[in-house]
């Protein structure tokens, strides 16, 4: 065994420490939270009663990896879950990857780490491990631990999958404020994982389109709007445990022990079709989406965080929010109060050199304690009603069961195979 190196921390520039400055009030929110410690400047706790990355104030980048085991072996795989839970704790605190880093270690063996992200800081890093429906096949003896509310997505309108960008055994979200730090975090997850388990697909994310705390602005997405305004947020606790958390207070009776306190992702790669709604007027624009486009006010309103009033008309007698705004159609109010933690990114994968149009969009994340009563119908109905949907195609999806946190020198995967 190498000695320890000292943490990423230790070596920050100045320039990093001003950035993680900036971030202060979203970690102080973080501490103040309830399972998790107080955390260093820049980090955020991997140990707690939640895994993080769910409620925690939303990083600017992302990398999402779906990957498949490709071992039979339960326990070959327990084994990885457990390294990669140490691993992803060290590096949440901004540590490398066995202690001795990237630059260290014996001269005839590959370093433990990869070294991308030394000497940066830890940039608020969170991974999030999900479970995909497939590992409870045959494969493992876990048929009979698969919760009810994890089954597959069934076809919705509006998509037109790409094969190569759905599923998964299981999921790895990184998040982080250096999308280097995200993007080092899987590479040594999937490095850690060889043998055992192999990437299915993978997608990076650049700007957050959600806003996850009251201490955040709201950011815009590549359509040009605000995003997020009324999204969930850590500080509504009371709507977190009936609709996000499995188990919390108001929330669907629990079929799985192991899963209380976790929680259900849901990821949809949703392409924009960017060149048509540049062509749209900025008028179009607003009544598709149902809020101004400078301000994010609803068009029923005067600021960004005005209720919307949907019974509003205006002075010809038309709703002020159109009948298909999407805004309209994805409120709590007119969807039997179902509300969700949307924590999605833009993206870009440059061009699509069969069209000669842009591949760019939103990789669409959301948090939820029973997806197939949540996103599944809001999303027939946004799929067959909302204006929106002209300006969207759905090419990547996949559902996930986020399992509790973890306490310290606890495990991924305790509960599910112990
Ligand atoms: C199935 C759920 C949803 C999908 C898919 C979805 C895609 C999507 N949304 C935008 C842009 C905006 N969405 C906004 C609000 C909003 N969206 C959803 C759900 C889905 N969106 C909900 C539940 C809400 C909140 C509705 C409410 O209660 O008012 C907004 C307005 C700002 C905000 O509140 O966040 C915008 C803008 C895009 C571009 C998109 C697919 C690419
Ligand atoms: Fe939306």
């Amino acid at each position: 065994m190498s000695a320890p190196r000292p943490s990423r921390r230790g070596v920050l520039t100045g320039a990093a420490v001003a950035g993680a400055a900036g971030v202060g009030a979203g970690v102080a929110a973080l501490a103040a939270r309830p399972g998790h410690a107080a955390a260093a400047p820049g980090t955020v706790p991997f140990h707690g009663a939640r895994q993080a990355g769910i409620t925690t104030a939303q990083q600017d980048s992302l990398v999402f990896a779906a990957l498949d085991v490709t071992t039979s072996r339960a326990g070959e795989l327990a084994d990885v879950l457990q390294r990669w839970s140490a691993d992803a704790a060290t590096m949440a605190a901004g540590t490398p990857v066995g202690g001795s880093g990237g630059l260290g270690g014996a001269a005839d063996e590959p370093p433990q780490d990869t070294g991308e992200a030394h000497e940066l800081p830890a940039a608020n890093l969170t991974v999030t491990l999900g479970y995909g429906p497939s590992l409870f096949d045959e494969r493992f003896g876990l048929a009979d631990r698969r919760p009810a509310a994890l089954e597959e997505l069934p076809p919705l309108p509006g998509e037109q999958l790409d094969p190569t960008k759905v599923g998964g055994d299981l999921c790895l979200q990184a998040c982080a404020d250096d999308p280097q730090v995200a993007f080092h975090a899987v590479r040594n997850l999937v490095r850690t994982g060889r043998g055992v388990v192999r990437v299915r697909w993978m997608q990076l994310g650049f700007g957050r389109t959600s806003t996850t705390s009251a201490a955040q602005s709201t950011p815009r997405n590549l359509m040009g709007f605000k995003d997020g305004t009324a999204n969930l947020k850590a500080e509504d606790t009371t709507d977190l445990d009936r609709h996000v958390w499995v188990g919390g207070q108001g929330a669907p009776a629990v079929d799985q022990e192991w899963m209380r306190g976790g929680t259900y992702l849901v990821a949809r790669r949703i392409r924009m079709l960017v060149e048509a709604w540049d062509r749209a007027s900025l008028g179009e624009q607003e009544r598709v989406i149902g809020r101004a486009k400078a301000s994010g006010a609803p068009l029923s309103g005067r600021a960004e965080f005005d209720a919307l009033d949907l019974a509003k008309t205006g002075a010809d007698g038309t709703p002020a929010i159109d009948v298909a705004a999407h805004v309209r159609l994805a409120a709590p109010e007119t969807n039997g109060g179902v509300k969700l933690l949307r924590r999605g990114y833009s993206y870009t994968d440059g061009l699509d050199v069969a069209t000669g149009q842009l591949d760019a969009g939103l990789f669409f994340i959301v948090f939820g304690n029973d997806p197939h009563r949540q996103f599944v119908p809001l999303q027939r109905k946004l799929g067959a009603q909302d204006a929106l949907t002209e300006y969207l195609k759905h090419t990547g999806s996949g559902v996930f069961a986020c399992p509790p946190g973890i306490g310290t020198g606890g495990a991924w995967g305790e509960g599910l195979f112990t």
